[in-house]
């Protein structure tokens, strides 16, 4: 029923309602959707159609944006490189308990580490993590940029702005890639539903 960990004196208890009974009741699977990429690269935006989508097919979704996490449970957290590894640890943690709540969790973050997506991965079982590097090149968000924020961040008043002071590491191997260069939004999450159903999570 319950595990301890003798050195902290915790212990974890096992809940009588799982994992595989809320999915039974949801119909269909939980992974997580990890959207990474460069700010202005189109995560929001593709994340934010594709929870709709998905909806409107009657299924249980929860959307975690990087931008509305960080005005609350991460508002302490700046953009140094510590601060976005605890960002992402914290945010991992958390789309880990959506996945046992049995909800399709979309995660939409820069998430600029390897090393920090991996950690996430492996917090989750063997194909409850989908990576989806939403690739665009660097000058195209510098000239979308729906913010205003690299017009900023190149006159040197945002410091650390990824891209420009701070690194973005690309998936070496992502279960998805979608360019916003050269695909629309809407062929992009028609993708993402096509690899959902071909393998059955929903
Ligand atoms: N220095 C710097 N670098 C990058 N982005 C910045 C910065 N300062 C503020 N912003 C805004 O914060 C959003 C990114 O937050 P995240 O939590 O996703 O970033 S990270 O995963 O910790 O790298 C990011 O949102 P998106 O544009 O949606 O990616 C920006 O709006
Ligand atoms: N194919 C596309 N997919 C997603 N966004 C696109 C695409 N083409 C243009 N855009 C535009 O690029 C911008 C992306 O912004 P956003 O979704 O906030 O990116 P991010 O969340 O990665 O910072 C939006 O203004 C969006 O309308």
């Amino acid at each position: 029923m319950f595990t301890v960990e003798k050195e902290r004196n915790i212990t974890w208890h096992n809940t009588n309602v799982t994992k595989q009974h809320r999915q039974l009741l949801h119909g269909h699977k939980s992974p997580i959707l990890w959207f990474t990429g460069l700010s202005g690269s189109g995560k929001s935006t593709i994340a934010n159609l594709l929870e709709q989508n998905l909806h409107k097919y009657r299924k249980s979704t929860y959307l975690l944006d990087g931008d509305n996490i960080r005005h609350g449970l991460n508002s302490d957290l700046s953009f140094n490189s510590e601060d976005r590894k605890e960002n992402i640890r914290r945010i991992g943690e958390v789309a880990k308990l959506f996945v046992d709540s049995g909800i399709i969790t979309l995660v939409s973050f820069i998430s600029p580490y390897k090393a920090d997506r991996k950690i996430v991965r492996n917090l989750v079982q063997d194909k409850e993590f989908i990576e989806i590097y939403i690739k665009c090149p660097l000058d195209i968000c510098e000239q979308r940029d729906p913010k205003g924020l690299y017009k900023r961040a190149r006159k040197g008043e945002i410091k650390n702005f990824t891209g420009i002071s701070s690194p973005y590491e690309k998936p070496e191997d992502p279960e998805i890639i979608l360019e916003t260069e050269k695909e629309t939004k809407e062929t992009a999450v028609d993708k993402i539903i096509k690899y959902l159903k071909e393998h059955q999570y929903i």
